[in-house]
């Protein structure tokens, strides 16, 4: 069975194509820029060279042909027809209080992810985009939508509701959905592979710090509370995104810069986080290589990142009445030493201990880096949230060819 995976922004489509066998990715890829004047596809077959090129793609539904074309294509493809892409599954951000777990798209399904735009206006419609793309160019093929909100759907009402009116909770819904969930989920349950305990047992606390960044209390296995809010914008600083501030700064900057909503918006989405304080980029390597070259700006913004962060964690601590296991995962923290280690060095009143040599190693596997010993045991798991979307697609749609057959 071949199942394709798709991540579709408003401007981009990231792509893989599983074959469930063996759970082996045969092709993955991405189109960039879609809707502007020249799009650039990147595709990458397992076993042949890569290929680059750049064209006018002026939609999704352009874009997913464009896809399909790669895959079969004689020269750079991995399969020998469409039709043998045997399901496609989705990442979609937000599924508000609907969707606790992945389901099959019908059109219930789609009318409740388009009543969630305006929860995720960002995210939702470019989702949508992808799914009616992938419609378009395959039709009847079964597709699933794995929700970044399900895995939190266990918070309880004390961590999920604001203080604010609870009209508006009952009105608009307003109330902590949190993000990210496939991959704070996935990580825990590795971990707990790792580790060789039972998941159930665990009080860990797991922090995606990519692009976007949050960080999860996990008690017994769910999800009890996490840093994202509303929207992807609350809690850690980002990379583009600044995460917690005092609301009053919203009005006040309003009418002290004479901005509209959507560009105050725009402010504290695009232009703050690292990019804001360094001056420099929101990209942690390069923040990390202006810090080595003395850039003080770099060393501020790289400061008030893992200072938020580390402040998260000590407070996690304290909403589970303790934490006995630390995750890193996602671009950042899978990768960055730097950041691991001036977090950790901050919680030794946890009684956590790194290992500066464990930390430092290059590995792509799941491994602990805590010291013997360590109150808390610290560990680097490789994120894969394109895995759990295939395998949740995988199996949905097989137990409804299994209905259908039986009927
Ligand atoms: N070696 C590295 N050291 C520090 N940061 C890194 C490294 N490699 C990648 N990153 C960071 O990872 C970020 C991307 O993380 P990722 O999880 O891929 O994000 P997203 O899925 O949100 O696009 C980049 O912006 C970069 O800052
Ligand atoms: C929800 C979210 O912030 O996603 P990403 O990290 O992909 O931007
Ligand atoms: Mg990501």
């Amino acid at each position: 069975m071949k199942i394709l995976v798709i991540n579709a922004g408003s401007s981009s489509l990231k792509y893989q194509l599983y074959d469930m066998k063996d759970e082996s990715v045969l092709a993955s890829g991405r189109v960039e820029r879609i809707g502007m004047d020249s799009s650039i596809v990147t595709h990458e077959p397992a076993d042949k060279p890569e290929v680059r090129d750049v064209q006018e793609i002026l939609d999704h539904v352009t874009a997913v042909k464009r896809v399909i074309d790669l895959l079969v294509s004689p020269q750079h493809g991995v399969i020998g027809a469409m039709t043998d892409i045997d399901a496609v599954g989705h990442r979609v951000v937000h599924g508000g209080e609907t969707f606790k777990e992945s389901v099959l798209v019908n059109a219930e399904v789609k009318l409740e992810i388009r009543n969630l735009f305006d929860l995720a206006p960002l995210h939702n419609p470019a989702h949508m985009m992808g799914i009616n793309a992938v419609e378009a160019n395959l039709p009847g093929v079964p597709q699933a939508v794995v929700f970044d909100t399900a895995f939190h759907q266990t918070m309880p009402d004390v961590a999920y509701l604001y203080p604010i009116p609870k009209v508006l909770y009952r009105r608009h819904k307003i109330r902590r959905y949190g993000f990210h969930g496939t991959s704070h989920n996935y990580v825990s349950e590795q971990a707990a592979k790792v580790l060789e305990q039972p998941l159930e047992s665990l009080k860990m606390i797991t922090c995606h710090i990519g692009n976007g960044a949050s960080c999860t209390a996990i008690l017994g296995g769910k999800s009890v509370d996490t840093s994202m809010g509303l929207t992807p914008l609350e809690g850690l600083m980002m990379g583009t995104r600044s995460g917690d501030l005092d609301p009053a700064i919203v009005p006040f900057t309003m009418n002290k810069e004479d901005l509209t909503l959507s560009e105050v918006n725009s402010m504290l989405n695009k232009h703050s986080g690292l990019l804001a304080i360094s001056g420099v980029s929101s990209d942690m390597r390069e923040i990390v290589e202006g810090m080595e070259d003395g850039d003080k700006n770099s060393k501020l913004a790289f400061d008030m990142y893992t200072y938020r962060l580390r402040k998260y964690i000590g407070s996690y601590a304290a909403a589970m009445n303790g934490v006995d296991t630390l995750v890193f995962t996602a671009g950042v923290g899978e990768n960055s030493v730097a950041l691991r280690k001036a977090v950790c060095d901050g919680l030794t009143f946890l009684g956590l201990r790194l290992d500066d040599e464990l930390n430092a190693q290059r590995s792509k596997q799941a491994r602990v880096i805590s010291a013997p010993g360590s109150a808390v045991r610290v560990l680097v798991v490789p994120t894969n949230e394109e895995l759990i979307i295939a395998r949740d697609t995988y199996r949905l749609s097989a137990a409804a060819a299994e209905t259908a057959a039986g009927e």
